[in-house]
């Protein structure tokens, strides 16, 4: 069984379509990158993955349960890390942890146990007691990205996960997901950076003008062929393939 199904996924917003016709299927174990401009409808895919949104046509399933009418059930299971998310404002990141425990169902102790290795991981430890309101940005991305993986959950959804991040807490992070992958995880990353991509994922589907346009292994690229090229070869060949831009932003 795939981590993650999709079969001939359609949405639309009124007259915009998000996503036409996706079909996908993710392996577990793997590190997958949605990568794709702005507007190519990854976030999309990944609210409707995560039972956020309801697709129009289509198929999906997540570890076997379809999110599209069990939404409660994906979400107890998988992690989160959504755009331009931040802790609630009003609590410190060690009542934020004692929060998703909490709702996690997770025992205090771990709870306190991975609440000390997540701060020492990513380096706040100093900042566990003050409010999120109070923290730089950076420092919010680094609580989320805690958050998502808190319950070490076996599918992992993080968008942007390096977005505000300094180049040595985004090397940790790497790091970290490499090896979270190496444990027999899944992880889906969406991003619109090339070389985050390339650097990290064990495959990388392309996404442009709400289709998936290439499903590609990084590694196994013939010498020479960067993930750059196949991306722009297949993001130009898609500009005049009858998909005019000002439908995808
Ligand atoms: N709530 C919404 N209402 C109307 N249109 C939307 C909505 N959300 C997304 N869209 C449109 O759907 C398309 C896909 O958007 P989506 O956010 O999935 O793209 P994306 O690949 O995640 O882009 P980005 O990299 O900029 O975050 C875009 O044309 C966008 O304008």
């Amino acid at each position: 069984m795939p981590a993650i199904e999709i079969e001939s996924l359609g949405k639309l917003y009124g007259d915009v379509t998000a996503i036409s016709d996706l079909s996908l299927s993710i392996a577990d174990g793997e590190l997958f990158g949605l990568l794709g401009p702005n507007g190519a409808g990854k976030t999309t895919t990944m609210e409707i993955l995560t039972g956020q949104i309801v697709p129009e046509s289509g198929r999906v399933a997540v570890l076997d349960v379809d999110p599209t009418t069990r939404p409660t059930a994906v979400r107890e299971t998988v992690g989160i890390l959504p755009e331009k998310e931040s802790p609630p404002s009003f609590m410190t990141p060690r009542e934020y942890f004692d929060f998703v425990g909490a709702v996690r169902g997770m025992p205090d102790e771990t709870v306190t146990e991975r609440t000390e290795s997540w701060a020492e991981r990513l380096g706040f430890r100093a900042k566990l007691d003050t409010l999120s309101s109070d923290l730089s940005r950076g420092q919010q991305q680094k609580v989320m990205i805690a958050a998502a993986f808190f319950h070490e959950p076996a599918v992992v959804f993080i968008d942007e996960p390096l977005a505000n991040l300094d180049p040595i807490v985004q090397e940790r992070v790497k790091r970290f997901l490499l090896s979270y992958q190496a444990a027999g995880n899944t992880i889906v990353v969406t991003t619109h950076d090339v070389d985050v991509a390339a650097e990290l994922c064990s495959r990388v589907g392309i996404m442009y003008g709400s289709d998936l346009v290439a499903d590609v292994r990084p590694s196994e690229l013939d010498a020479g062929v960067s993930l750059l090229d196949v991306f722009l070869d297949h993001v130009d060949a898609s500009v005049d393939d009858d998909k005019p831009l000002a439908s995808h932003e």
